[in-house]
């Protein structure tokens, strides 16, 4: 199935006009090239997992942001990785691939003066798809001097037909308004899909694990890179406050010390950070309870992936 079919479209909005525009946009680039940092200024608001390391957006994640005239769909996919063996890889391939197949336009992020083969590898394939692409040229706040810019921006040009080439930093939020107006120039005219006011179609639920997830990889720096994953048990309201109950599952029993730290201490903090977190998104009060658990090699069983919803 797939995955924009999962709730229903909202009936279109009374009065919106004729020539809205509605679609779906794929942030696609190898990874660590800034897709969520990008995607959380281009929604004003954080909906999708950011880290210094590599590879951890594993879901697609569907951003919103609609205005008077437009709604952009957005499609987060996880990096295309280079000939991934493992269960989690494949599943990871085969969601990129299927947020490509799904878009209208797609916005290909790299970075400022760093071409590389994979990102050469991406553009053929995106080619391919017939698309229009947008290059956004993230992290130039990096470059210096700026001069070296013009240059190398023209050198991209060269490499293929994009639709336009923008040079922005998501992290310093830099360029970055006029993205939604040149998506929009490339979607069909179309009501909205969803209401306006909606900007994720993910459950709280679903939010409520990746911010765990973020604080969890955020204070484990290279420790555990596919090696867990967060399940919530419970999540119900009580007398005003939310009551979240948590499983992070890991691979091995020492991958468990790890994330529990001396003392627990490591735990409580990242409790700590996530609780505070989910408070201020979901604006209420939240009591979170988290256990560690070990599921063995829970990352190369297809079955075990099932079970923790990463069917694709
Ligand atoms: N200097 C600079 N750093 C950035 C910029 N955008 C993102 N970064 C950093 O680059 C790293 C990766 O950013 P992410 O947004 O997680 O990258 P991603 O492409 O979504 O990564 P994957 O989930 O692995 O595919 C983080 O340390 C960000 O802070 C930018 O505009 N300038």
């Amino acid at each position: 199935m797939n995955d924009h079919e999962v709730n229903d479209p909202a009936p279109p909005e009374s009065g919106v006009s004729p020539d809205f525009r509605c679609g779906f946009a794929a942030i696609v680039g190898r990874p660590n090239v800034g897709k969520s940092t990008l995607l959380n200024a281009l929604l004003e608001r954080k909906v999708s997992i950011v880290s210094p390391k590599p590879q951890t957006t594993r879901h697609r994640i569907l951003g919103i942001r609609s205005s008077e005239q437009s709604q952009i769909i957005f499609v987060d996919t996880p990096g295309l990785h280079s000939g991934g063996k493992r269960a989690m890889n494949r599943h990871m391939n085969r969601a990129a691939v299927m947020s490509l197949n799904d878009a209208d336009v797609n916005l290909f992020v790299i970075e400022a003066l760093r071409w590389i083969d994979e990102d050469q590898r991406i553009l053929e394939q995106l080619v391919q798809r017939g698309r229009p692409i947008i290059l956004a040229v993230n992290k130039v706040d990096r470059v210096t001097p700026r001069e070296r810019l013009l240059p190398y921006m023209e050198e991209l040009s060269r490499k293929a037909h994009f639709a336009e080439v923008v040079p922005l930093s998501g992290l310093k939020k830099s360029n970055i308004a006029v993205v939604p107006e040149l998506i929009a120039k490339h979607l069909p005219l179309s009501p909205p899909h969803f209401p306006l006011d909606q900007v994720t179609d993910r459950s709280p639920q679903f939010q409520a694990s990746e911010i765990i997830r973020e604080k969890l990889t955020l204070r484990l720096h290279q420790e555990l890179p596919y090696g867990l994953t967060v399940e919530i048990e419970r999540f119900a309201e009580e007398e005003g406050r939310l009551m979240i109950n948590a499983v992070i599952w890991v691979e091995r029993t020492g991958q468990k010390a790890i994330v529990i730290g001396q003392g627990g201490e490591q735990l409580k903090e990242v409790g700590r950070s996530a609780r505070l977190e989910m408070a201020e998104l979901f604006g209420r009060p939240v009591h979170l309870e988290l256990w560690v658990k070990v599921k063995e090699n829970w990352s190369d069983s297809e079955q075990a992936l099932r079970q923790l919803g990463y069917e694709s």
